[in-house]
């Protein structure tokens, strides 16, 4: 599917024009506005098409799955477009731009919110349909809005869908059951009582809070700006050079008036202050300055391993190498009971010496030992099947994107990126692990390694610990292998991080 001509073991170099595709194809989606939904999903007997959801979810699912699809599958039809009105109903609520970790508090508004957009329903099921997802008692207006960029899964709790109340009410509830089930041998961190604390300060006091943990340093006098790297939802990325040390750093200069619960960024500094690891992109500290709390990180100056993937071939040794990295923050995450949810090569960043680091916590999630989380988050393409059909999931949502991002590494995309993120989310639930194209070029360790990442029973996928003993990852390649990708890729993206 990626459209390169046969050369050498993984094919040709990815176009510049693939890449910017890459980046176009979750910008596709726009949206009917004003839905009304009256659920009561049933199969027509003579086409097989679904009928009885929304109408603006009907014209969504019959332009972009067939008919023999829906016949085949309804039930990832139906799950997909769930999913992805969620998605755009989250993005559009989407005000809360930086979320290094995710809070317990966050992920319950979360479920609560999903189970309200998607599952409740289910409460007045009909009796006629194994198909049904029920009937609304009242009419419930949904606005849908274009999302932006990347089809990611935000998780800011809607303002619009959850009264404040009742969302703490039983967020309450869930958490006191969370605290019950919590294993005594686990060794997570236990954040709940400080976040809910949190959550009942108010603005001046949290103010009072971030002044209180914050470096002390003006950072307008201690950092010198470089240049700007980028702007993502979260804030404005710039390399400068600390004044301390002469050290380049990187900064995510975030706009607190843009945020509307600044308790969170409380519990986010404090959970960041005490994650390090060599393979993930390190918190250095934070500053506050009026309205703006610039946040310190490592510097990666050799861009995203998406970079590298859309732009060069690399060899099995190298992808090994990236692996096993990625493995170990990914383990290393784990073993601190938080799942990242976002693993895909634009949250892996690389050095020029070819150090793999894992970032963009914004989707992380805390859990305890091996409970299983019931929401849906993530990017669709590398998102594992028990995401996408709603089953509950756990820790290993991330070796399934580890193995997503493995095929990125061969192919230069995950699956289905040439589709709508509405039909990769069906392909995901009705297909299950996806095909490799080149998967006859690879050597049997590799595909073996493959094979344990992308298992649709989570109970046959290995574990981050487990596939860090695999035999794949000893062909790994030294890390510095990596410099001359880097540096192919950055002279044809023209990326420069002087
Ligand atoms: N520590 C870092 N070192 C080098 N580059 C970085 C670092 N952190 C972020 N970047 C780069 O800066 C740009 C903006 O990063 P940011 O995380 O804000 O964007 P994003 O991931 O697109 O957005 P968001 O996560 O907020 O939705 C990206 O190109 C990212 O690769």
């Amino acid at each position: 599917m990626s459209g390169r001509s046969g050369r050498g073991v993984f094919g040709k170099l990815f176009s510049k024009k693939q890449h910017k595709e890459r980046d176009e194809r979750a910008t596709e989606i726009g949206m009917p506005t004003n839905v009304k939904q009256h659920l009561h999903v049933s199969k027509n007997s003579e086409t097989g098409m679904l009928e009885g959801l929304p109408t603006a979810w009907l014209r969504l699912i019959n332009t972009q799955i067939t008919a023999a699809e829906q016949s085949e599958n309804p039930d990832a039809a139906i799950q997909a477009v769930k999913f992805h009105m969620y998605t755009i109903k989250k993005e559009k609520a989407q005000d809360e731009p930086f979320k290094p970790f995710v809070t317990q508090e966050v992920i319950t508004e979360e479920d609560i919110e999903i189970e309200k957009l998607l599952d409740h329903k289910k409460a007045h099921q009909s009796q006629d349909s194994d198909l049904s997802i029920g009937q609304s008692s009242e009419e419930e207006t949904t606005h849908y809005n274009a999302p932006s960029e990347r089809q990611t899964m935000p998780i800011s709790p809607s303002k619009h869908s959850l009264k404040k109340k009742d969302a703490l009410m039983d967020m309450a509830a869930v958490v006191q059951d969370l605290t019950l089930i919590g294993d005594d041998n686990d060794e997570s961190p236990m954040l709940r009582k400080k976040e809910l604390s949190y959550s009942k300060l108010s603005d001046e006091e949290i103010y009072e809070e971030l002044k209180r943990i914050c470096n002390k340093d003006d950072p307008y006098v201690r950092f010198e700006k470089i240049k700007q790297l980028g702007a993502g939802a979260s804030g404005v990325v710039f390399i400068a050079i600390d004044s301390k040390d002469n050290s380049r750093v990187a900064i995510k200069d975030i706009d607190l008036t843009k945020q509307s619960k600044k308790e969170l960024i409380l519990n986010e500094i404090n959970v960041l202050k005490g994650f390090h690891h060599k393979n993930l992109v390190n918190f250095l500290d934070a500053f506050l300055s009026y309205d703006h709390l610039w946040v310190a990180m490592e510097l990666l100056d050799g861009g995203s391993l998406t970079d590298v993937v859309t732009e060069v071939v690399m060899k099995e040794g190298q992808i090994a190498a990236v692996c096993r990295e990625t493995l170990q923050a990914v383990a290393f995450l784990h073993s601190k009971g938080t799942i990242h949810r976002d693993i895909k090569s634009d949250n892996v960043l690389l050095g020029m010496d070819g150090t793999v680091k894992v970032t963009d916590f914004g989707f992380c999630a805390n859990i305890v030992g091996d409970e299983k989380r019931q929401t849906m988050v993530g990017t669709p393409y590398w998102m594992a099947p028990e995401v996408v059909t709603r089953k509950q999931y756990g820790k290993k949502v991330d070796v399934w994107s580890l193995g997503i991002m493995a095929i990125e590494m061969i192919e230069g995309e995950p699956p289905y990126m040439k589709e709508t993120p509405l039909r990769a989310l069906y392909l995901i639930a009705a297909v299950g692990r996806p095909k490799i194209p080149r998967w006859g070029e690879l050597s049997p360790k590799f595909q073996d390694f493959l094979d344990k990442c992308l298992q649709v029973d989570v109970d046959m996928r290995a574990s981050a610990e487990e596939l860090l003993e695999h035999p794949f990852l000893e062909c790994a390649m030294e890390l510095r292998t990596l410099t001359p990708l880097i540096k192919a890729a950055q002279k044809i993206l023209h990326k420069c991080y002087d």
